[in-house]
């Protein structure tokens, strides 16, 4: 591996302590990676304070153009970046190339948003007085990224950031962090001035995090992972008073409805719950078929899971690769055994291979009772749990009955019916007749433990920027 060090103020930084990254498919070594301590924070955030103030002063039109350029040297690099993303997470091929192609995405648009910062003016009704709003860069930001996109949840939050005239400090996780490190020397080329962006791996991150927080310079904490860990972050940021943007934990439903279309809603069904091998807030966790239509469903989801092939997502006839670490794997183990003890059939899958890697096969469950622990917490792997339901007033209700509100998935041949359902769902974002809400464009985010803010859209860039306003007389 050619990067493996610390990235501050544009140079490679090594460390006495380091942590071992492992290969998810073979269990074995991929590489010893530099891991930051609290000195090493100092000095990323006095290299992003001083590149900060040369980058906010540029005009949007060039900070867009330095984004541009990354946008097109990722996407000339694709195959590069999956291949990295494939040995550090274990993805399959497929899994990991879509990734690439979004995470560079993420570039692209907010270089088209860098130059769209609007404001307004208007007059204050009673007064008479100038009303002038405008947005400016909030300040530093420290960035926390999961190990289940490598690249597009950093490249989701850096290209925001710099949009904006922010510069950012990324701790990438643990499991994942030679992604974020070869993205350094891309960015070098495409015109990011050394310091604006440093990537600090580190096995201390929740000190080394606490201390960056905790620092008068920042003013931005963006975090995607488990709400668990957001909350302890939220508590943190409160001593500073930081913009929290929090992408945490969902508990995806799918409604199908007896009018949908079957291909459509199986289809929507894989994808919503195998894209990433079902290792994302995203993924449909608790399937809800009507009963006149759940045997035929059923039948067909399992003939598309059992057709997918397991194993080393370097191979490119592989569909699924292993998860991401032994206890990742044993969790989704250990909800598929809880819910066949509660009543559930196991219509294919079930069982962890015996070979070396953290696989575990695409699986299908039906009956699956409301009180199984998959039902109520995220599985983050390859299992379809089905439930039935007749009344839509009930199905409506057990969809919201979560304290996540992330995505949710609805399929319905009846376009208004679907629509009239979409809104009383208490979700964030909602997929009609489509397994797939994640765009650059649009503003991903959830409702009530699965976080604040959005992430991509116009209101991306407004995560990292203040609203000014000028009361002026004239
Ligand atoms: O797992 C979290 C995010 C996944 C996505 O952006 O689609």
């Amino acid at each position: 591996m050619d990067h493996t060090d610390l990235y501050i103020n544009g140079a490679w930084v090594k460390t006495d302590t380091r942590f071992d990254v492992i290969n998810p498919a073979t269990e074995e070594v991929l590489a010893s990676v530099a891991s930051a301590e609290l000195a090493d924070a100092d000095a990323a955030l006095d290299a992003a304070e001083a590149a900060m103030a040369e980058w906010a002063a540029r005009t949007p039109r060039q900070r867009s153009e330095v984004l541009r350029r990354a946008w097109e040297l990722m996407t000339a690099r694709l195959d590069h970046f999956a291949h990295l993303i494939t040995l550090e997470n274990g993805k399959a091929g497929t899994d990991a190339k879509g990734e690439a192609t979004y995470a560079a995405e993420f570039f692209r648009w907010f270089a088209e948003e860098a130059v769209r910062a609007d404001g307004m003016i208007t007059h204050a009704p009673a007064s008479g007085a100038r009303i002038m709003v405008q947005h400016k860069p909030a300040g530093l930001a420290v960035l926390i990224t999961p190990w289940n996109y490598p690249a597009a949840m950093g490249t989701r939050k850096i290209a925001p950031a710099l949009a904006a005239g922010c510069g950012v400090i990324i701790k990438p996780a643990s499991e994942t962090p030679l992604t974020m490190l070869a993205l350094m020397p891309l960015l070098e080329e495409a015109g990011v001035p050394p310091g604006l962006v440093n990537v600090l791996p580190s096995k201390r991150t929740g000190a080394l995090v606490d201390h960056i927080m905790h620092d008068p310079r920042v003013r931005v904490v963006s975090f995607t992972g488990s709400t668990g860990v957001g909350r302890t972050l939220l508590k943190g940021a409160a001593d500073q008073v930081l913009k929290p943007a929090m992408e945490l934990g969902g508990n995806a439903p799918v409604v199908v409805f007896e009018d949908a279309d079957m291909d459509t809603a199986i289809e929507g069904t894989m994808l919503a719950k195998m894209r990433n091998l079902g290792e994302a807030c995203t993924a449909a966790n608790r399937i809800y078929v009507h009963a006149d239509i759940a045997e035929d469903f059923t039948a067909r989801l399992t003939a598309a899971m059992s057709a997918l092939k397991v194993g080393n997502g370097t191979d490119p006839s592989v569909d699924v690769g292993p998860l991401v670490n032994a206890a990742t794997r044993d969790k989704v183990a250990e909800f598929v055994a809880d819910a066949v003890a509660k009543g559930a059939k196991v219509e294919c899958g079930g069982v962890v291979p015996e070979a070396k890697g953290y696989f575990y096969p695409p699986t299908v469950l039906s009956n699956v009772p409301e009180h199984a622990d998959c039902v109520q917490d995220e599985i983050f792997g390859p299992v379809a749990a089905i439930q039935t339901f007749t009344d839509q007033e009930d199905v409506i209700h057990r969809a919201n009955n979560t304290e996540y509100g992330l995505v949710a998935y609805v399929f319905s041949g009846d376009f208004k019916r679907g629509l009239q359902v979409c809104e009383r769902l208490d979700y964030g974002m909602v997929g009609l007749n489509r397994g797939l809400v994640s765009d650059p464009a649009a503003p991903f985010g959830g409702t009530k433990q699965s976080g604040l803010g959005r992430e991509g859209g116009h209101e991306g860039m407004l995560e990292f920027m203040e609203t000014q306003y000028i009361s002026a007389s004239w």
